[in-house]
C-alpha cells in the first residue's frame, strides 16, 4: 500500500584480511583481550588454547545485505556469515523479497526459514536469514522515515543501561557501567590450578569494584555441568552474579541440572547461540536459564526476537541480547522483560568505550557513562550507515 517494492537483494563479504573486527568482532589484531587465552571447548588440545583464532573463531567474517528498493531506498545491515551466507542470500533467500512489499516481514521470514528448513533452522542459515530480517527492518525505517524502535512499539524507558564485557570490570566501573562481565580464562582441562585462578580473578576483581558492582563470568561453552557447578559455588562468596553459557548450547539436560546445581539467588545465563523460538522453547520450558541473550544477529533477526522474547516474558525470563550494538538497543528499548543491555569493549585493552562494528559503521552511538539517551537511536531504520571507505565484495550473483 503506497511503498516501493523490492528491486534487488545484495549480499557482500568485506575485504581486508587478518584484524577486520566490525560484525565478526572476534577478528581482532594480536593482544587484544579477545583473543587471550579465554577457555573454550578447544582447550583440550594444546594448540588450540592460547588464541580462539587459532581454531578459526574469525574464519567466516562479516556479511553484509544490502536491500534495494523500486525508488532508490537501501535498507542494510551487518552480520557474521560471510561467504557462505553471501551464497545462502543471493542464490537461495534474494527471490522471497524481490518483487515483494517489504512489509510483509512475516511472509518473507516465513519463507526464508521453512524454504531452508531441510538444511538449516540453526547455525550460519540462520545468521543469513538474520541479516536479511535487519536489512528489511533498515528499510523499513527509511521508507517510513521512522526509527525501527518506534516500529516495535516505542520506547518504555528514556534510555538504555549497559554492562560491559570485557577484561576490566574494575575500569568499567569507572566508566559507569552497572556491571562487568570477564571472560573465563582456564577450562577443565587446566585442573584445580585453573581453577583456583579462575576463582582468584573474581576475588581481586570484587576488591577492586567494591560490593554493589555486578561481577559475572562467560564462560563461552567451555565446562561441564560439573566444573561449573564447582566454579559458581567457589565464586559465590565473592558475589558472582551470573554464570554465563557454561556448557554445550545443545545440552539443553546440563543447563536445566546446572540452574538446580547454582547456589540460591545466583542467575545462569545462556542462548547466544541459541536461534529461533523453537531453541528458546527448549530453555525455558525446561527451566535452563533465568536469562536469555539471544544474539538478534543470529538468532533470526527482529522478527524472530519479537517471538522469543514474548515466549519468554510468559515464562518469566529476562531478554539480554547478546552484544550486537545498534540491532540489538532498538529492541532492548521497547521492552520491559530487557531492562539493560550488554555492550562489549572492543578496545584492545578493554580501557574506554569504542564502538562495536567499527569500522564497518559510521554513526553507531556508543554509551557515555554507561548509558545511552533513546534520542540517539532516532534516526529513520537503525540509524547508522556504513562506512563507505570499508571495501565491499559481492561473491555470488543472481
Ligand atoms: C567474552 C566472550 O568469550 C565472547 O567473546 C563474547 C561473549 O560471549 C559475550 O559478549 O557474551
Ligand atoms: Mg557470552
Amino acid at each position: 500500500m503506497g511503498y516501493p517494492k523490492i528491486k534487488q537483494v545484495r549480499a557482500y563479504v568485506i575485504k581486508g584480511g587478518e584484524g577486520g573486527g566490525g560484525a565478526d568482532y572476534h577478528d581482532q589484531g594480536e593482544g587484544h583481550w579477545i583473543d587471550n587465552h579465554i577457555a573454550t571447548s578447544m582447550g583440550r588440545y594444546p594448540e588450540y588454547r592460547q588464541s580462539r583464532k587459532s581454531f578459526g573463531i574469525n574464519v567466516l567474517g562479516t556479511l553484509v545485505v544490502e536491500i534495494e528498493a523500486d525508488d532508490g531506498t537501501v535498507g542494510f545491515a551487518v552480520t557474521t556469515g560471510g561467504e557462505p551466507a553471501c551464497y545462502m542470500v543471493e542464490k537461495h533467500f534474494a527471490r522471497f523479497l524481490e518483487g515483494r512489499n517489504p512489509f510483509e516481514y512475516e511472509r518473507i521470514w516465513d519463507q526464508m526459514y521453512f524454504g531452508s528448513q531441510y538444511y538449516g533452522r540453526k547455525g550460519i542459515v540462520v545468521n543469513a536469514i538474520s541479516g536479511v530480517d535487519l536489512a528489511l527492518w533498515d528499510l523499513m525505517g527509511k521508507l517510513r522515515q521512522e526509527p525501527v524502535y518506534h516500529m516495535l512499539g516505542g520506547a518504555v524507558r528514556d534510555e538504555l543501561q549497559f554492562y560491559a564485557t570485557g577484561a576490566r570490570p574494575d575500569l568499567a566501573k569507572e566508566m559507569g557501567f552497572i556491571g562487568g562481565k570477564l571472560p573465563l580464562y582456564h577450562g577443565p582441562i587446566e585442573g584445580d590450578e585453573g581453577l583456583k585462578k579462575n576463582v582468584e580473578l573474581i576475588a581481586d576483581m570484587r576488591s577492586r569494584v567494591g560490593e554493589d558492582f555486578w561481577l559475572m563470568y562467560d564462560c563461552w561453552m567451555a565446562l561441564d555441568v560439573n566444573y561449573a557447578t564447582k566454579l559458581a559455588h567457589k565464586c559465590h562468596e565473592y558475589g558472582l552474579k551470573w554464570i554465563e553459557e557454561a556448557i554445550n548450547p545443545d545440552d539443553y539436560w546440563g543447563y536445566q541440572q546446572l540452574k538446580k546445581n547454582v547456589p540460591a539467588g545466583m542467575l545462569v545465563t545462556t542462548g547466544e547461540h541459541e536461534s529461533t523460538r523453537w531453541g528458546f522453547k527448549m530453555l525455558l520450558e525446561m527451566g535452563c536459564c533465568d536469562i536469555i541473550q539471544p544474539d538478534v544477529g543470529w538468532c533470526g533477526g527482529v522478527t524472530e526476537l519479537l517471538k522469543i522474547s514474548a515466549l519468554a516474558d510468559a515464562h518469566g525470563a529476562l531478554v539480554v541480547p547478546h552484544g550486537s550494538s545498534v540491532y540489538s538497543y532498538h529492541f532492548v528499548i521497547t521492552r520491559h522483560n530487557s531492562p539493560f543491555a550488554e555492550f562489549l569493549m572492543m578496545a584492545p585493552k578493554a580501557d574506554h568505550v569504542a564502538p562495536m562494528f567499527h569500522p564497518q559503521l559510521l554513526n553507531e552511538p556508543i554509551p557515555d557513562k554507561g548509558r545511552l539517551k533513546v534520542t540517539a537511536l532516532d534516526k529513520p531504520g537503525f540509524g547508522v550507515d556504513l562506512n563507505p571507505e570499508v571495501k565491499l565484495y559481492r561473491p555470488y550473483e543472481h
